[in-house]
């Protein structure tokens, strides 16, 4: 009998619900057994805005778990890690992704065309916050923060003070609580955050055996639609809580003229001022297997209009310097 792998885990219930399907995606590839093991984060101690926190407030203490031998994987939600690689540490896998877009919850059921002016719509990401505002609707944006159960009361409880509410349709799915959703956004519109939908599986690199086994739960296009969108945030310097949003999307292209039918990743980046007044939104199509080069090439046009300065005005931290954290 084989001692059951270490899957280490943060306690919410948003974290447990992804941690268990990998697990049980895991065992039944493999026929490994999983045991869940519950590390306690920083991020989840503090009930302090995200973007204030900083520096991987949800994922060093799991990150460090591993890299001391206390776990053998962890699965993180891939848009809270921060784009430079850990040292030591592997993403082994990206297993299928999750419908990326983000989710309005509203009291009464109106539709983000819907709402009117002044009307009180939750959320806590900037990327959010700042396309909320470049809708020109008036809305009135509150930052809020929590778990989803705690979102979704401010807007669904008895003592509900908010009108509407922005989260990920992502982790929704994940929790079986898709049926709150009032509308699922259109990208055009609200443009998820980079890798927003995806888990990545994380083990050390050194630890061969669960390098492969954890290949079984790879998902190529998953893989590659990440790809592009972290090379865009990695080479606009941003994180995960910066007003950046991309969406890389794999398809299949116009055939050749031999009548091939070959995939292509169309990718969608933005950068947009908080206040929404500047708005930077462009797209650009290629090849999966240059789905790094897709990112930074998009990213380059985007400072070429001036994302430098967008980013510049939220505290932007600068080369070298990593600013990240859970968003919501
Ligand atoms: N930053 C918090 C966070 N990290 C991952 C998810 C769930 C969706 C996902 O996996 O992208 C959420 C909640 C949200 O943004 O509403």
């Amino acid at each position: 009998m084989t001692t059951p792998l270490r899957l280490g885990t943060r306690g919410s219930a948003l974290a447990m619900a992804q941690s268990g399907h990998v697990a049980e995606a895991l065992t039944a590839a493999t026929g490994r057994e999983v045991e869940l093991v519950e590390v306690v984060t920083a991020g989840d101690r503090s009930m302090a805005p995200v973007h204030r926190l900083g520096v991987g407030v949800f994922v060093s203490a799991l990150r460090d778990a591993l890299t001391a031998g206390a776990i053998d994987f962890a699965v993180h939600s891939y848009k809270d890690l921060p784009s430079a690689d850990a040292p030591g540490l592997h993403v082994a896998a990206v297993p299928p992704r999750q419908d990326p877009r983000d989710a309005l919850i509203t009291r009464d059921g109106r539709t983000l065309a819907e709402l009117p002016p002044g009307a009180r719509v939750g959320t806590g990401a900037l990327r959010r916050i700042a396309q909320l505002h470049a809708l020109g609707m008036q809305l009135e944006v509150t930052p809020i923060r929590g778990n989803v159960g705690t979102r979704l009361g401010r807007v669904l409880g008895p003592d509900a003070d908010l009108d509407a509410i922005v989260l990920a349709r992502a982790g929704l799915a994940r929790l079986g609580q898709t049926d709150v959703i009032t509308e699922t956004l259109d990208p055009m519109l609200m443009l998820p955050a980079p890798a927003q939908g995806a888990l990545a599986v994380e083990c050390r690199i050194d630890d061969q055996d669960m390098v492969e086994l954890l290949a079984v739960l790879d998902h190529a296009p998953s893989r590659a639609a990440v790809i592009a969108e972290r090379a865009l945030l990695a080479t606009l310097e941003a994180g995960c809580s910066a007003p950046v949003a991309a969406y890389g999307v794999l398809a299949e292209g116009e055939p050749t003229d031999e009548g091939d039918v070959v995939q292509e990743i169309y990718l969608r980046g933005a950068v947009i001022s908080p206040d929404g007044t500047r708005d930077l939104r462009l797209s650009r199509t290629g090849t999966p297997a240059d789905a790094a080069e897709i990112g930074k090439a998009l990213a380059a046009e985007l400072l070429e209009l001036g994302a430098d300065s967008i980013l510049g005005q939220e505290g932007h931290a600068g080369p070298g310097t990593q600013q990240f954290g859970s968003t919501e």
